[in-house]
């Protein structure tokens, strides 16, 4: 069966975004990029792929699943030759987790080989391909990123660079890029910034990730950032920075800080570890507890927790013992499957636990099903108070910008306010950071109202994009609804 095109809102799965990497100028490239997209596993877990080129031919190799088991084999690495190659794990947010919407997506254009690796979210991709599709273009695949490419095959602008520039003119929304063509790597992040992606050399070669950790991985130094709105070319004149877009003032995802990214990454020049251990500090500041211990939710509120113990002066300890062989419980399709893997994946420590008035520690509630499991284990495993204290403020909106988040009304706060959620989660007490305090662990000194520094849409609802494909639906959906009262 075909699979339909799908948008985030119709979903009613939680997943997160994806990673992208690519090298330029290193022997095994291939290699280098399945130990980058290892590390970079916690933002897709999907499916992966790699696409080389060697001068001559692009060769991919794409697979649905974790990278171990589909690149950790010798022989699928062989078949990936070349100095230059990008690689993808993914997440769907738009378009089926199928096979043939695995990144990267590859076509032989006019110009020649063209391979592109994305993170991120074309909030119009439904819009433009249907204007692709009435001037005869032939899609692949149902995913987003498949519209860049008949873009750029389609542009009536004749140097590649060209094209491919008019064709992000033409897309809304997040993309972080790596492009793997005969001229070289392009690299490119849409104008806002939404989501990251960084540069690093290694030798004479250079590469590019979602996040400094892949850098680490492979043996990089870490550069810069790709400045939101920049692209790059790298070939062999070396590398070459543009600033095809009108000037925006940047707003990076701030849910990266407070969970995609991971703790030992850089982001933006800061400690991903370090702005989660503010965050920690800065809610025991606006929530104290009168408890006797600190407990994270592992993995992710970890660092928010230490920060509050240290914040409050109360012990932190383990409460919580995470199973390593369990994925992010986000992914989980179904909601019975989901909730036996919160079950699986946290077991309570109960002696840490028993006759203690203890505060929790997670980075976000979304549904709301870790949250009333892991209270329910605290009680069974005999808390004698248990509170909870959320490192970000109340998820009410979802996310049209590559984090597949479900539809607004299974978001528990966008159903509940705080004192209802508390009597939903079964805690003694709950609350929240406020938007202020996030924009302050992030060293700012508040939320700029009129021009927020960052995107905040999942907590605010002010999206900073158009969100074409939504309010087409929308306005369709309204259509319907008129004709049939009409009717
Ligand atoms: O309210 P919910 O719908 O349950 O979602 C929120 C939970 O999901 C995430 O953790 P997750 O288990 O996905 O991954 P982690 O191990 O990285 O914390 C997040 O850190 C919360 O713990
Ligand atoms: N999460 C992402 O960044 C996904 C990229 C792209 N929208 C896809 O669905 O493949
Ligand atoms: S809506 Fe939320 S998750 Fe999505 S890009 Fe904005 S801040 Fe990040
Ligand atoms: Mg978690």
């Amino acid at each position: 069966m075909f699979d339909m095109i799908s948008h985030p809102f119709d979903d009613d799965k939680l997943k997160e975004e994806c990673g992208i990497f690519g090298v330029w100028g290193a022997e095994g490239s291939a290699a280098l990029a399945a130990l980058g997209l290892h590390a970079l596993q916690h933002r897709g877990q999907e499916a992966a792929g790699i696409t080389s080129y060697d001068g001559k031919t692009f060769h991919s190799h794409r697979a649905m699943g974790h990278v171990a088991g589909n690149f950790d084999r010798d022989e699928v690495i062989r078949e990936l030759p070349g100095e230059a190659a990008i690689g993808h794990v993914r997440y769907s947010t738009t378009g089926a987790s199928a096979l043939r919407n695995v990144q990267p997506l590859f076509a032989e254009l006019s110009t020649g080989g063209f391979a592109v690796a994305h993170n991120g979210n074309i909030s119009n991709a439904a819009h433009v391909r249907r204007e692709l599709n009435r001037r005869g273009s032939i899609f692949q695949s149902t995913s987003d990123t498949e519209v860049i490419i008949h873009l750029v095959a389609t542009s009536t602008y004749r140097p590649l660079l060209d094209r491919v520039i008019d064709a992000l003119k033409q897309v809304e929304g997040a993309y972080s890029l790596v492009m793997l063509t005969n001229e070289g790597l392009i690299a490119c992040r849409d104008p806002l910034g939404i989501r990251p992606l960084v540069l690093g050399r290694r030798d004479d070669a250079y590469i590019l990730a979602s996040e400094t950790v892949a850098l680490d991985v492979v043996g990089a130094t870490y550069l810069r950032q790709i400045e939101p709105g920049e692209m790059v070319v790298i070939n062999e004149k070396g590398l070459r920075s543009l600033r095809p877009f009108q000037t925006l003032r940047p707003r990076p995802c701030i849910f990266e800080h407070v969970y995609f990214s991971r703790p030992d990454s850089l982001l933006d020049g800061l400690s991903v570890y370090q702005v989660r251990k503010n965050i920690g500090a800065q809610l025991a500041i606006e929530s104290p507890v009168d408890a006797d211990v600190v407990i994270p939710v592992p993995d992710s509120g970890n660092p928010a927790a230490i920060g509050y113990a240290q914040q409050s002066g109360l012990p932190f300890e383990l409460g919580i013992i995470r199973s390593h062989y369990v994925g992010r419980t986000f992914i989980q399709p179904g909601d019975a499957i989901r909730n036996l893997g919160v079950k699986l994946k946290h077991n309570a420590n109960r002696p840490v636990i028993q006759g203690k008035r203890i505060v929790l520690i997670d980075d976000s509630i979304v549904r709301g099903t870790t949250s009333v499991k892991i209270v329910q284990m605290m009680r069974e495993a005999g808390a004698a108070e248990v509170h909870m204290r959320v490192a970000s403020p109340p998820t009410r909106h979802s996310c049209f910008y590559g984090v597949d988040t479900p539809e607004r009304a299974k978001l528990l706060a966008a159903q509940m306010d705080v004192q209802r959620m508390r009597d939903y989660i079964k805690v003694d007490s709950l609350a929240f950071l406020s938007i202020n305090g996030l924009y302050k662990a992030l060293g700012e000194d508040m939320r700029v109202e009129e021009t927020p520094q960052y995107c905040d849409a999942c907590f605010t609802g002010e999206y900073p994009t158009r969100l074409t494909d939504y309010e087409e639906a929308a306005a369709d959906d309204q259509l319907v609804l008129l004709a049939e009262r009409a009717s």
